[in-house]
């Protein structure tokens, strides 16, 4: 007996593997962990090998996978793998050992519920691959295959001069730049560097850039990768491409790997717990990645950057420390920034005495930089066409004209219209969530369109291991308020409140059906298909109790909006004060609210009584 982790288990060497089990059509499966050692999964039809038994006890295992196994020590994957592939002729025909990786952070999550299917789906597919091209052999050779997605680039021209306006981004990445410079400087002084860091901001505001600049300041190489080019492959394919670009990433060492539109791959689980198959190839290569970025040192100097529109998509188990635990957010350009990016661009072009940086900057409200790049090009190629000598102010001109028609169809500009009514909206938030005293303290709202949003509000999160049930209530009235706001303002609703509507929904059926909250549903948690939790444990209900809760959860949902609609008309001078300075201002801030409103200390105590 040896003791590995903590257990007690019988050990298999691998050349008793080799000798006693492979060729025998005996392996269940086979589940790499950590690195460092494989369980063993035999078919029930092996036990009657008595000679086997007679010197073999299999660990009896309890979770993370079920049933009895036994251990078997590797000295890194890679040898692991290398030895399957040089003993792939011992198989008989048909034999298949199916190989999955995992890690045990015991209790943390549980990786095994929703890896397994997946693997073997991915196995199938294998299977049919190799079968077509050679005949019915093994599939030890799975999952290696070509990176051709990962191209290493040469990233050298590009430094932090060529990106203008994120002086606070690049302050941040400054510090991995000198990791990868002098990681020794680092190492010998027990610091450590993130393995991972999430850079989030809408399209076009310099994420790819600065990931390249990062590589071109540190002169080291850049692997670059995109979530979605993973969507569309084949079974197994992503899983593998991510495991080789992680290889040859940490032969390359120092390094940096980045990668593109991360949602595409990391989209969170739980949104869709209930649909299994469309997304098990995004889940594998997740499940991939997720194990390599457990899988190397922390100042093992490989450094993963990902770019992202959306953090709030993606998978928390993404997020995790040791992961991506650093974020970065970048914005869309203010005028200043603008103004900045206008220079970066204008430096290579030929530009006549009439052009203006910061005129230019005013004209471009929303733009990003990727846009004013567009401008800069595009401007340039007009006046090319005209033949001219410069480029003057007017191609300047043109190409915003071009380029704003460009954005209009993409609805990226709005009308007054519409920034009116998101004003109101946003204010309704903010008005709701002051006024009621356990909503999480308002920081910020603003009506400048990111990403699909075309406004927000942002809050500072309590640090609560406990939320009541009031606190639940009043969330519901706040994120109701943008729709009640616009129904009150304008008698008339709009699409805008999608994402809110989602939200009370999904709330409500976890106050009713999860935590208790209802009475007549009582003290009783019934999985529900809207809640959060994918522990994939479901507690039946019947039709009729799943029409109660259906009702309860709509009279939770119509009382917390009328309470919301009477708040806002009660308060409804404040609230256009609010949309007004929305309007003028487009960002404002605690502060601002705090003149129009008060102190929220105030207004807690007055409310606490009324709702
Ligand atoms: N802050 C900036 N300074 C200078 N140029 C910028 C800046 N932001 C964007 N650009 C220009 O826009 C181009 C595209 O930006 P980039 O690809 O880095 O954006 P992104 O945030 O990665 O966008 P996406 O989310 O669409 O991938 C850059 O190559 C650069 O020319
Ligand atoms: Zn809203």
């Amino acid at each position: 007996m040896l003791s590995h982790s903590g257990r007690y288990m019988q050990e298999i060497s691998w050349a008793e593997f080799e000798n006693r089990i492979l060729g025998r059509g005996a392996v269940a499966k086979m589940i790499v962990v950590n690195q460092d050692y494989v369980k063993i999964y035999l078919k029930s039809s092996f036990k009657n090998d008595t000679a086997f038994a007679a010197v073999f006890h299999p660990v009896s295992g309890n979770e993370p996978n079920k049933g009895p196994h036994y251990m078997m020590t590797i000295g890194s994957i890679e040898s692991f793998e290398r030895r399957l592939d040089a003993a792939e002729q011992k198989l008989i025909p048909g034999e298949i050992i199916p190989v999955t990786y995992e890690r045990t952070k015991a209790g943390l999550w549980n990786l095994a519920g929703w890896i397994l299917p997946t693997i073997l789906l991915l196995l199938l597919g294998r299977y049919f691959l190799r079968a077509q091209g050679r005949g019915n052999q093994s599939m030890f050779n799975f999952g290696r295959s070509t990176a051709t997605l990962i191209e290493k680039e040469d990233t050298h021209n590009i430094t932090f001069d060529d990106v203008a306006g994120l002086d606070e981004a690049e302050l941040e990445v400054k510090e991995i730049v000198d990791f990868l410079k002098n990681p020794g400087t680092f190492t010998r002084l027990g610091a450590k560097i993130p393995k991972g860091v999430m850079l989030v901001g809408p399209p076009g505001t310099g994420k790819t850039l600065l990931a390249r600049a990062v590589a071109g300041e540190a002169q080291v190489p850049f692997f670059t990768i995109s979530g979605s080019e993973f969507v569309e492959m084949f079974v197994g394919v992503g899983a593998s491409r991510v495991r080789d670009l992680f290889k040859n990433a940490k032969e390359k060492a120092p390094c940096i790997i980045f990668i593109d539109e991360i949602d595409a791959i990391g989209r969170s689980r739980s949104r869709n717990a209930f649909f299994t198959g469309a997304n098990d190839e995004r889940e594998s290569t997740l499940n991939q990645l997720l194990t390599e970025m457990d899988g190397f040192e922390t100042n093992a100097g490989v450094i993963v950057l990902a770019a992202t529109n959306r953090a709030d998509m993606l998978d928390p188990a993404l997020l995790r420390p040791g992961r991506f635990d650093r974020h970065i957010y970048l914005e869309l350009p203010n005028l200043k920034e603008r103004e900045a990016i206008f220079t970066v661009h204008m430096r290579p072009l030929v530009l006549d005495k009439t052009v203006d940086k910061h005129f230019l900057a005013a004209q471009t409200p929303g733009f990003s930089g990727a846009d004013i790049a567009n401008i800069c090009n595009e401007a340039a190629l007009i006046a090319a066409r005209g033949k001219k000598a410069q480029i003057g102010t007017t191609d300047f001109l043109e190409a915003i004209d071009r380029i704003v028609a460009g954005l209009e169809k993409k609805s990226k500009i709005i009308s007054l219209q519409e920034k009116k009514i998101i004003a109101f909206h946003e204010a309704g938030h903010a008005l709701t969530s002051w006024l009621l005293p356990n909503v999480d303290p308002l920081i910020k709202v603003s009506i400048i369109p990111r990403g699909k949003s075309l406004g927000a509000a942002w809050y500072l999160p309590a640090e609560k291991s406990l939320q009541t049930r009031a606190t639940f209530l009043e969330q519901l009235c706040a994120t109701l308020g943008g729709r009640a706001a616009e129904a009150l303002v304008f008698s008339d609703i709009s699409s805008g409140a999608l994402d809110d509507l989602e939200k009370v929904t999904k709330a409500a059926y976890m106050m009713v059906a999860y935590y208790g909250f209802n009475e007549k549903i009582g003290n009783i948690s019934f999985y529900d298909s809207s809640g959060q939790k994918d522990t994939g444990f479901q507690k039946p209900y019947s039709e009729s109790t799943a029409r109660v809760i259906d009702e309860e959860v709509r009279k939770l949902v119509d009382g917390a909006y009328q309470k919301t609609s009477a708040l806002l008309s009660e308060h409804r001078e404040q609230l256009t004060a609010i949309a007004e300075l929305l309007l003028k201002k487009e960002t404002i801030y605690k502060e601002d609210l705090e003149h129009i409103l008060g102190s929220r200390e105030e207004s807690e105590k007055s409310m606490s009584r009324a709702v």
